[in-house]
């Protein structure tokens, strides 16, 4: 099925103010929806980051794709290789290892194969799911991902969530969202005020949800003293701690303190940081995402390489739309050691580029789309003006992916760390 063309749309959507060990979100969240145009007018969805850097890159591999094979995956891989001035990775590691220890090759890659997939599927007429080697569970279960928050946005706007920086205010929180999306865990954004005061907050929600395991993120904001202290003070509570400190070395200190298992989205970012963090003992879960580990196929081989370290495997968001969620959720299905409810920020975002109806919670879980491919719908509408709020917002919008990128290794060595 030959690429005819691609169309890459950078839109942005209402950020409300959380607040995280960088500052606060809002007032919008920067994403990139692809087209993927192929014969016969089958058009391929994908979805990414937003801000200019990676929009450039994106933009060169995309250019080179006219006239390949949607089918033909690995030559899409060297494609984007060659448009990035990268020569084809065959390199001692493998084709995989050498190919997403680049998180730009990784990143960019994973777009366009999200939307050949989708193009796959709608041609096949067979969910992505399957084309991953079909469903290890019908549903992917997510947790309630809580924020402190500002009540006030910069612009004026306002939401009915509310401010958000008492243990008080976070529970009530999360008791709206666990009623709303019926959420069966619970993870806390930290590294915004005193550990001890996040730890109150831990403990206030283990008080008020006793059956919903429990995770906090302080991205990192914590020394390897402090990070052992919190671990000390919630061992028996947390169902893991994520990111508590920088580095390999950091966390494999924390760990070899804590009860509960390490878990990462910042010191293991791609399989090259596998092995150290193997011969460290540094983490017990990772975070996967497939917008940073390769695609949705080098997402599902994570699963098997932590099967084979007895690692965990769980799933990290950024404020996403509706494609990026169909992606996580066929991916998730299709991932068997994907045991750990995966991070979403949708109860966050008030508006979306796909059809409604298809991705709805019950339970805490989304039900994987039956339809073909990733089984969404673009909402045409709501994709132009998504794109306007992107052209109108400019210098405004927070770089949420910028942002992202600079946890590895410079996010790392600039916040204030507790
Ligand atoms: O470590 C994480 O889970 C994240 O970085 C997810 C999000 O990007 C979160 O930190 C945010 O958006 O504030």
């Amino acid at each position: 099925m030959k690429i005819l063309g691609a169309q890459l749309t950078p839109v942005a959507f209402d950020d409300p103010p959380l607040l995280n060990v960088m500052g606060v979100h809002e007032p919008y969240a920067l994403r990139s929806v692809l087209r993927l145009q192929c014969e016969d007018g089958i058009v391929g969805l994908g979805e990414s980051y937003g801000d200019a850097p990676f929009l450039e890159q994106l933009g060169k591999a995309l250019a080179a794709l006219p006239g390949l094979d949607a089918f033909d995956l690995p030559a899409l891989r060297d494609s984007v290789a060659r448009s990035l001035g990268h020569a084809v990775i065959t390199d001692a590691h493998g084709l995989i290892g050498g190919f997403s220890a680049n998180k730009t090759l990784a990143s960019v890659y994973s777009i366009i194969e999200v939307a050949a997939m989708d193009a796959q599927g709608k041609a096949l007429g067979v969910p992505v799911v399957d084309l991953l080697g079909g469903k290890a569970r019908d549903r992917v279960d997510f947790s309630a991902y809580l924020f402190y928050k500002y009540a006030a946005h910069q612009n004026g706007r306002t939401d009915d969530w509310g401010e958000a920086v008492t243990p008080e205010q976070i529970v009530e929180q999360a008791r709206r969202m666990i009623g709303q999306f019926g959420f069966g865990s619970i993870k806390l954004k930290g590294g915004v005020f005193a550990p001890d005061v996040e730890c109150a907050t831990i403990e206030a929600l283990a008080d008020a949800f006793p059956e919903h395991p429990l995770r906090i993120d302080p991205n990192t904001g914590w020394t390897v003293p402090t990070s052992i202290e919190v671990a000390r003070r919630l061992g028996g509570v947390l169902e893991y701690l994520e990111d508590p400190t920088p580095g390999i070395e950091g966390m494999a200190q924390v760990a070899r303190e804590a009860r509960m298992p390490l878990a990462t989205n910042m010191c293991v970012v791609s399989f090259a940081d596998i092995a150290p963090a193997v011969r460290e003992r540094a983490v017990g879960v990772i975070l996967s995402d497939h917008h940073f580990w390769g695609g949705l196929r080098d997402t599902s081989a994570l699963g098997t390489l932590c099967d084979t370290f007895g690692i965990g495997l769980s799933m990290h968001s950024n404020s996403h739309l509706g494609i990026s969620l169909a992606a996580m959720v066929h991916v998730a299905a299709a991932t068997r050691q994907l045991t750990y409810a995966c991070d979403t920020h949708w109860p966050w975002k008030t508006q979306d580029i796909i059809e409604p109806g298809v991705l709805t919670f019950e339970n805490g879980s989304v039900g994987v789309p039956t339809g073909p491919g990733l089984g969404v719908v673009l909402d045409e509408d709501e994709l132009a003006l998504a794109h306007e709020r992107y052209a109108a917002c400019g210098q405004t919008a927070r770089d949420d992916v910028t942002y992202m990128r600079q946890y590895v290794p410079s996010f790392t060595a600039n916040i204030k760390r507790w």
